[in-house]
């Protein structure tokens, strides 16, 4: 596909001000600008676990393969009931799972059937053994009202049939997913490769675990954030460490990271510092956007692309603060790796929750808090704040199990209203 230049893509968009972006414009350049990876592999199913499926599935097969019962009983025909009375009929045969019963059933008889086994031809109709009455070897006794025509009885393909589209590329498989390949008798499909995401971080005053911690220092903390967030996502990870505040070891490990990357990210130095170099340096080496985003955390950002020799990279600048990382990732940097990867994944859902919290909000930016959604006494899920919601203070994503989404117009919110939020479960 070719790869349309940033200056195209905002170029169409009307009143485009990188001082003054919102998050769905800033989200839809990114989408805009993203291109699928399409480089495919065939594995075994197991290992396509969490990876984008790159081909449609058929099925070859009828799901169920016959019609079959769906509980221990007595296999017997429909029009046996017509007359609405108890019955007795006379046992012919049995059939388990796994074998089939071949004989004739006539009016007045029936089969003893488990669980999954195939259907007699004559039979369309199964009373659980538990609705019967006086049961013996030869004969069993069917109460009046029971059953009707056709209960319990799973039809030959009610699952999937021959010829259906069984999944669809472009499907992140889950495990639902495998299982019903498995169901198809599949044993390998073909799925996109993993993405290779490249990360580093800048700063003098990062330390790395490990390391002590001179007097004015951090140790770092995005790679291991980051780290967590793409290994969910599925992504192989080059994880470079930390690159200081200079701009020749930062061109030298953008370049590198571009060798072998399809997306390099990297935190800090995207504000207006006077070490800031990550800016710089990204000028010099690709098409980039800088933008200051109408949102909280994570104001700041660069995004854009790399070329380098025969490939090339799209590059995330994130902001240093610890919570805009994070933030910036799920709102940004993740639908753009899901998009490479080739996958459909929709917007992260929100749900609607009441707040126990009263939030201060202004209305011209979209913030994200931190919150912990939980039921109260009535079973009624109700979400508050953290605690302090500073963009350097971690512990207040650790704590949350939700972000709470406060969109742009939105203004103050009062305790009892009703807000958005984003559960972390699920994130991938
Ligand atoms: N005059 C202005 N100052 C700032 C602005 C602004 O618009 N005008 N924006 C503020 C916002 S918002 C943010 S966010 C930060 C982003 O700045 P940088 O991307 O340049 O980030 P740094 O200055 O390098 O770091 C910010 C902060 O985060 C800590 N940090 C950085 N990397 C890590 C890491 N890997 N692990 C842990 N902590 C990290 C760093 O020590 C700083 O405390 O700029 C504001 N300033
Ligand atoms: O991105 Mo900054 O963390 O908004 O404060």
């Amino acid at each position: 596909m070719t790869q349309l230049s940033l200056s195209d893509i905002v170029s169409c968009m009307s009143g485009y001000d990188p001082d003054a972006m919102t998050v769905p414009q800033a989200q839809k350049i990114i989408h805009d600008f993203v291109q699928p990876i399409s480089s495919i592999e065939r594995v075994a199913i197991r290992s396509a676990l969490d990876r984008t499926l790159a081909a449609d599935i058929t099925s070859t097969i009828d799901v169920p393969a016959n019609d079959n019962s769906a509980m221990d009983g007595y296999a017997l025909r429909g029009d046996d009931l017509a007359s609405n009375q108890t019955l007795t009929l006379r046992i012919v045969g049995s059939v388990h799972a796994g074998r089939q019963f071949d004989g004739a059933v006539a009016a007045g008889e029936c089969v003893r059937i488990m669980t999954g086994a195939a259907m007699p031809a004559d039979c369309d109709t199964v009373i659980p053994q538990e609705f019967t009455e006086h049961q013996s070897d030869a004969a069993v006794t069917i109460p009046a009202g029971r059953v009707r025509r056709g209960d319990n009885r799973r039809l030959r393909g009610e699952d999937l049939r021959n010829g259906q589209i069984a999944l669809r590329a472009g499907k992140i498989l889950r495990p639902a997913d495998i299982g019903m390949l498995a169901s198809l008798g599949v044993t390998e499909v073909p799925v996109q490769r993993r993405l290779r995401v490249a990360f580093f971080s800048t700063g003098d005053e990062l330390r790395s675990v490990g390391e002590p911690l001179d007097p004015g220092c951090v140790y770092d903390s995005n790679r291991y954030t980051l780290y967590g967030m793409l290994t969910r996502l599925g992504c192989d990870i080059i994880d470079m460490g930390v690159v200081r505040d200079d701009p020749v070891a930062m061109e030298a490990a953008f370049r590198s990271a571009c060798e072998h990357a399809d997306a390099v990210i990297t935190s800090g130095g995207v504000s207006v510092g006077a070490a800031d170099y990550t800016k710089q340096t990204m000028t010099k080496l690709g098409d980039m956007l800088f933008w200051k985003i109408g949102m909280r955390p994570g104001r700041p950002m660069a995004f854009g692309r790399i070329a380098s020799h025969d490939r090339g990279a799209y590059l995330f600048g994130l902001p240093g603060n610890p919570v805009a990382v994070m933030v910036s990732f799920y709102f940004f940097v993740r639908d753009a790796l899901l998009r490479m990867m080739g996958a459909d994944a929709g917007p992260l859902p929100r749900l609607q929750a009441m707040t126990l919290s009263a939030i201060r909000k202004k209305p011209g930016r979209t913030e994200y808090q931190r919150g912990i959604l939980a039921p109260d006494s009535d079973g009624v899920w109700k979400v508050k704040l953290t605690g302090a919601q500073g963009s350097g203070i971690l512990r207040s994503m650790s704590d949350a199990n939700c972000i709470i989404v406060l969109d742009d117009a939105q203004g103050d919110v009062a305790a009892g209203d009703l807000v958005q939020v984003v559960l972390f479960d699920g994130l991938i």
